[in-house]
């Protein structure tokens, strides 16, 4: 039994595609090869389909335990198969923060559960993101959490952080940084610029991100430890990742899809459909972003999907919350912007996407081979269809990339050897 996925373009590891066959057994790949014979088992038919490995997002918030009405870990997980992933990584600024064991078991008992992809918890640095004890990370990281971080906010505190690099470097893990001084962000709501000017809205400069990540690069070096640093925005903090990148100090940098293609401008289109943390910013950023990913200094690509309700994102946006759905578009968005432009090729999009961060967060994913889960994203590189927020399965809607026309949309996705995904209605269009 099992499942014979025939004639599609299966990614290779070298980052070619090839016309191949893929055999599933229970979890597994179990062969790869040219017109396999059917034998017993059931055909998917992939002709004109690319055949990925199942995508990583190193960030997302599901919002379980505490913030059911925005998502659940069965809904935030449904969401990510339709957006092609096989593994996500969720932050812990949950109500109650993901800051005991307990919590980080639960969470990931639930994701096994209900099946639909893998949840790996990014467990919190300071007891109740407060930013002053550190929580128990051996604890934690045996429980099965794979990084740390008080994403939401940033470790106001320089010994805080230091204390917190030296514990997660005797634990093999890295700490994820949510950059922000608060001293310079504090009752800001979009970036400090034209828009938040003309909008008489108070704004977020640059530098309260940046001063962060130079300050965390510092002491990333002086400890030894090991610095992810989330959602990147602005030009200064591309500038210094890539010079510590250079200088050999060990950080890696993830950039989102809306910090790549969208500016402050979105503000006026948009609203707080628009508003997120770090803010949209400058045109000169947003290219500085890009420049970043190209190059490699920005090495991962991150949705950090961050579900509200429709009343919430509905107000205006001084009262609004930070923050939109990403994972079900995360892919196409990519795939439009920067592979059918010809801009990056398929395999470092994929790189980007699923074999980097499972490598940086320990995930045993990222590659298509015999033997290796069956975790296969099934891509349409051809039918162009509409960003349409009503068919999301996550229970956000709120995105500014509503209505844009994209492809290399997943059509089916299969995490360990079990179908999780299918797009049945498709809205075809020849643009
Ligand atoms: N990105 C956001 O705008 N919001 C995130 C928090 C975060 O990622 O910093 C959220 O939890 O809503
Ligand atoms: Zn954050
Ligand atoms: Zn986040």
């Amino acid at each position: 039994m099992g499942w014979l996925i025939r004639g599609g373009r299966v990614l290779r590891p070298d980052g070619s595609l090839e016309e191949l066959d893929l055999r599933i057994a229970l979890e597994r790949v179990i062969e790869i090869g040219v017109n396999l014979p059917v034998a017993d088992s059931q055909v998917i038919d992939a002709r004109d389909l690319i055949v990925l490995p199942g995508l990583v997002d190193p960030h997302v918030h599901l919002r379980e335990p505490g913030q059911t009405e925005k998502e659940t870990i069965e809904t935030g997980t449904m969401a990510a198969a339709a957006g092609g992933f096989a593994h996500v990584c969720c932050m812990p600024n949950t109500s109650p923060v993901v800051d005991a064991k307990e919590i980080v078991e639960t969470i990931i008992e639930k994701a096994d559960s209900y099946g639909y992809a893998k949840v790996h918890p990014i467990a919190a640095i300071t007891h109740g993101l407060r930013g002053e004890t550190l929580t128990d990370f051996a604890a934690l990281v045996a429980a099965g959490a794979v990084g740390f971080s008080d994403d939401g906010k940033g470790v106001q505190r320089a010994d805080i952080m230091r204390q917190a690099l030296l514990a997660a470097k005797d634990l093999d893990v890295p700490i994820v940084v949510h950059a922000e001084d608060e001293t310079l962000s504090r009752d800001g709501h979009l970036h400090d610029g034209d828009v938040a000017r003309e909008l008489s809205i108070k704004g977020i400069p640059s530098e309260a991100e940046a001063v962060m990540i130079a300050r965390d690069i510092v002491l990333c070096e002086a400890t030894g430890g090991a610095v992810h640093f989330c959602h990147v925005s602005p030009k200064s903090a591309v500038r210094v990742i890539r010079d510590a990148i250079r200088a050999g100090i060990s950080v890696t940098a993830e950039v989102t899809p809306h910090h790549l293609l969208l500016t402050e401008k979105e503000a006026l289109r948009v609203g707080a459909w628009g508003k997120v943390n770090p803010p949209l910013r400058h045109e000169s950023d947003r290219a500085a972003c890009v420049e970043g990913l190209i190059d490699g200094t920005l090495s991962m690509v991150a949705t950090d999907h961050a579900p509200h309700t429709a009343e919430e994102k509905a107000r205006p946006i001084e009262t609004s919350p930070f923050g939109f759905v990403g994972l079900e578009i995360s892919f196409p968005l990519m795939y439009t912007t920067f592979v059918h432009s010809g801009l990056m090729s398929l395999g470092r999009l994929v790189d980007c996407m699923a074999r980097i961060p499972a490598e940086r967060f320990k995930i045993d994913a990222g590659t298509i081979e015999v033997g290796g889960f069956a975790d296969l994203t099934l891509i349409d590189p051809h039918t162009f269809m509409r960003v349409d927020p009503e068919t999301f399965l996550s229970k956000g809607r709120a995105t500014p990339f509503a209505g844009r026309n994209l492809t290399g949309w997943p059509t089916l996705t299969i995490h360990r050897g079990r179908m999780v995904f299918t797009r049945t209605a498709r809205e075809e269009s020849n643009e």
